[in-house]
């Protein structure tokens, strides 16, 4: 009911202990904070808040327009309906490192359990297309420095994702996450790797976690939960797919309004009312006070 029972310094401490044991951790992205519910519900290991989705759903490329601000409300009104531990997109950390270090504090009052920070210029671009630029190392190794230096909380996961690979290629992309891990990265998010021996390398290379970023019609080929596992992945990320099935959704269904006038032949791709009202625990609110809700919904 309402929110999340448990607090945001106890699902960093679960994250990280999950991390430790070498599991594949599956975090697919939440679009919404309903999404980061059914989530919670399937048995998914944790949430992704994706700045790509955050973008779109304001209607926004994704090309560093987004504010801090708006990150952190929109993470915080996510994490808070999970249990679940989410890591956040925190593109380029917002400005320089000594906004990164104000970005990562308010990340962690945020109730988020750790952050990605990229070494790609402001503004920042969506890490699939063409054109991307990099920082020098020295900028790159600042914003991680700077970011593992503001948390308060040990157990807020700092991820440097660099997306030098795109830009230098593979040999590059290894000496900087390297680097990164030597400036007090936790973790390492290669963008836009390209094949699993990519990964096997970057595996090899590296002593911390690192995360595959399975986004679709990108850079990346699409392997499966299995494979990732094999390959040595840490944690995989959906971040855009649910937004991308909803939203096909939804434009399947206007097609139908428009050439059927109704949507009878839809009813069974949609969330029925009784599993939407299942989600948001109707149930809970019922018992808590049955003044305030008394409604029963039968299929
Ligand atoms: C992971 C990512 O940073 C995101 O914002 O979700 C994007 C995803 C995408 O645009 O497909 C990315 O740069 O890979
Ligand atoms: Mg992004």
């Amino acid at each position: 009911m309402l929110y999340s029972q448990t607090p945001a310094a106890e699902k960093r401490r679960l994250f990280r202990e999950r991390l430790a044991s070498g599991e594949l951790l599956r975090f697919p992205g939440a679009f919404n904070p309903l999404s980061a519910r059914l989530i919670e519900r399937k048995g998914f290991e944790g949430v992704y808040i994706s700045g790509a989705v955050l973008a779109a759903d304001l209607g926004l490329p994704d090309i560093g327009l987004t504010t801090l601000t708006e990150v952190a409300g929109r993470g915080q009104q996510i994490a808070r309906m999970t249990e679940l531990p989410a890591i956040i997109d925190a593109d380029t950390g917002f400005g320089e490192p000594m906004n990164v270090a104000r970005t990562i504090q308010t990340l962690e009052d945020a109730g988020i359990a750790g952050a990605h920070i990229e070494d790609q210029v402001n503004p920042k671009r969506c890490g699939h297309l063409d054109g991307k630029q990099v920082v020098d190392e020295g900028t790159a190794l600042k914003r991680i420095r700077a970011a593992a230096d503001a948390r308060r909380d040990p157990n807020f996961l700092i991820m440097a994702r660099t997306d030098i690979r795109a830009v230098e290629g593979l040999d590059a992309a290894i000496d900087r996450a390297k680097a990164l891990v030597d400036a007090g990265a936790d973790a390492i998010f290669p963008e836009a790797m390209r094949d699993l021996a990519e990964f096997e390398a970057m595996r090899t290379a590296l002593d911390v976690p690192i995360l595959a970023n399975m986004t679709e019609f990108g850079k990346s080929d699409l392997f499966s939960v299995d494979q990732l596992r094999d390959a040595g992945v840490n944690i995989v990320i959906w971040p855009v797919s649910l937004l991308r099935i909803a939203m096909g959704a939804a434009d399947r269904a206007l097609d139908t309004i428009i050439d059927e006038g109704h949507l009878t032949s839809k009813l069974g791709e949609m969330q029925h009312r009784a599993d939407l009202y299942d989600l948001v625990d109707y149930e809970g609110y019922n018992h808590f006070d049955q003044d305030v809700f008394n409604f029963e919904i039968t299929r």
